[in-house]
């Protein structure tokens, strides 16, 4: 059997694994993608993309529902079929061709089948038809090959063939009703989308709404879906889960049961690492990879992995900020160029650990990033919280009537920076990032002053978080004496 050398191998083509590819060959290196079903991977045709699409319709209609003007034009309901058309066409009707194209495009070159680390710099990848191909890499081997949702250890649940996050964003025809298992991202989204389409959902979770978030963003969203008809069961297990010519029933542990005509599963994820061969260079199939800042799997020179399978940020674009790090500094060390490795270098991926950026599309919105005041007060901070409530905001008057939400900005009182930004509310998803430049700029308070939010936007927040916190005592600069002095 004939090997194909390249310098770098990437296991996986999704978001992830396409930046890396990318940068390597834009550093001058051959690159190889093997992917096993479409290229552009889970985002693309099963997650941000169908899901986002799914959930912005409904939102439209909401706010134009909410401006006095446009709300006498909207009087007809949601046409669900069209929604699920535009879904499709977002998906390319789950078509990889364009982004084949575009691989083609980048000088990468593509292996289509399921790959396996066979030994050391060494996949073998097998086609759907059986055939096999070896591929040796020069330099390294990248594994990017995502996330599963994770099927908790409930009786009768497997049996029941429930839907994962894949069926949930390509689904074809809307269930009346839907349970939902799960109070994290997915739950959330997946229940305002249901729910804007009509569905009758009961989302059961086991502890509480978005709980790694500052605890009014739970609280909002709860709200929204209960005003909104969902049934949302909070600290509540489930013991049982059987399925029947009437649905699904989910036995409570409180005694009651739930039915529902479908039950989607939103309990978290699983690396995909059971299959790749890791046992052959002695790691564990089935576990997350951890790896050093430059995105190198720990004990190896020549591993790497980057996206949802280090674990690290399981979110497209820090997977892609991961791609870009991992590409670079694979390039680096291939061709005896520097490394810089140092924390916020052009190799690492310093983001991850404290500045990563997520905007939940429920309704309200919830954007965060950095470190909520529990998080920051766990790792040892002096902080300062400032809350402010958006409704109040001109910005947030002019956008729709009823405009209700609210912001939170950690401040790390040593340095006067802030460590945490949260805003909960229409739209608010563009506001994001302000505080993630803010926050990774590490820019002093008393300069946030100096950035002036437009009139009328919401972005007014940020003057308005200032003023709460209080202008903090300039340190007197030599121009300003002059000034006092003349
Ligand atoms: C419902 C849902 C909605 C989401 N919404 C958002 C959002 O709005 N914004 C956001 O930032 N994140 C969102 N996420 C998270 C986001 O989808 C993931 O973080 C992202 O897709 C991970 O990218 P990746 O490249 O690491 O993995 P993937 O996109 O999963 O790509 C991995 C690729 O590897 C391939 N593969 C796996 N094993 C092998 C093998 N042995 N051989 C060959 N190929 C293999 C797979 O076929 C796949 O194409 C969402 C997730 C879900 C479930
Ligand atoms: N807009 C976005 O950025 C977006 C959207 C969707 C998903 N994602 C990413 O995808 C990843 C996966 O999301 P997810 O929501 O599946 O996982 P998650 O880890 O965010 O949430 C899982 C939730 O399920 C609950 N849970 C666990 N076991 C349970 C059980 N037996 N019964 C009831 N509840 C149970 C947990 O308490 C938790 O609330 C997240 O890390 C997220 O970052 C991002």
């Amino acid at each position: 059997m004939t090997t194909t050398e390249y310098d770098v191998i990437v296991l996986g083509a999704g978001a992830a694994g396409e930046n890396v590819a990318d940068r390597a060959v834009q550093g001058g290196l051959t690159a190889v993608l093997v992917e096993d079903e479409l290229v552009g991977g889970e985002c693309s045709y099963w997650a941000c993309m169908p899901s986002k699409t799914l959930l912005r319709s409904s939102h439209a209609l909401r706010v134009a529902q909410s401006i006095p003007g446009a709300a006498e034009a909207v009087t007809g309901e949601l046409d669900v079929a069209a929604v699920l058309a535009r879904r499709d066409y977002m998906v390319n009707d789950w078509s990889d061709a364009g982004q084949v194209k575009w691989v083609d495009g980048a000088g990468i070159s593509l292996v289509r089948g399921r790959g396996r680390i066979t030994g050391p710099r060494e996949v073998t990848v097998t086609a759907a038809d059986g055939t096999t191909t070896v591929l040796a890499a020069r330099h390294a081997v990248t594994i990017a090959t995502g996330s599963d949702p994770l099927l908790p250890d409930i009786d009768g649940l497997r049996e029941a063939a429930p839907w994962g996050s894949r069926e949930a964003t390509s689904v074809k025809s809307v269930p009346g009703s839907l349970a939902i298992l799960g109070g994290g991202v997915v739950a959330a989204e997946m229940a305002t989308a249901f729910v804007g389409f009509g569905s009758e959902v009961t989302l059961i979770a086991r502890s509480g709404l978005l709980t790694g978030m500052e605890p009014f963003a739970g609280e909002l969203v709860l709200d929204s879906l209960r005003e909104r008809g969902a049934t949302v069961l909070l600290n509540t297990t489930t013991t049982r889960v059987t399925r029947s010519a009437d649905g699904v029933a989910i036995q409570l542990a409180d005694g009651t049961t739930v039915v529902a005509e479908e039950i989607l599963v939103a309990t978290g994820r699983a690396p995909r690492t059971e299959d790749l061969g890791l046992d052959a260079i002695g790691l564990t199939p089935g576990e997350w990879l951890s790896t050093d800042d430059t995105l190198r799997v720990d004990g190896f020179d020549w591993l790497y992995a980057v996206g949802d399978v280090n674990r690290r940020a399981l979110l497209t674009h820090q997977g892609k900020y991961q791609a870009r790090a991992a590409g670079d500094v694979i390039v680096a060390r291939a061709t005896g160029a520097t490394v810089f490795d140092a924390p916020w270098g052009t190799h690492v991926a310093t983001a991850d650990h404290d500045a990563v950026p997520q905007v939940t599309f429920t309704d309200p919105e919830v954007a965060s990033v950095g470190l909520t005041s529990d998080a920051a007060r766990k790792a040892g901070y002096d902080i300062r919280v400032v809350d402010y409530e958006l409704g109040s905001l001109s910005g947030a008057y002019v956008h729709s009537d009823g405009y209700a939400g609210t912001a939170r900005m950690v401040v790390d009182e040593d340095r006067k920076v802030v460590l945490g930004a949260t805003f909960v509310g229409p739209d608010v998803g563009e506001l994001l990032h302000s505080a993630t430049i803010a926050i990774v700029g590490e820019v002093p308070l008393d300069r946030l002053w100096h950035a002036v939010p437009s009139y009328p936007t919401v972005s007014e927040v940020w003057l308005r978080l200032l003023e709460a916190y209080g202008r903090p005592t300039p340190v007197r600069s030599g121009a300003e004496e002059s000034v006092a002095a003349g």
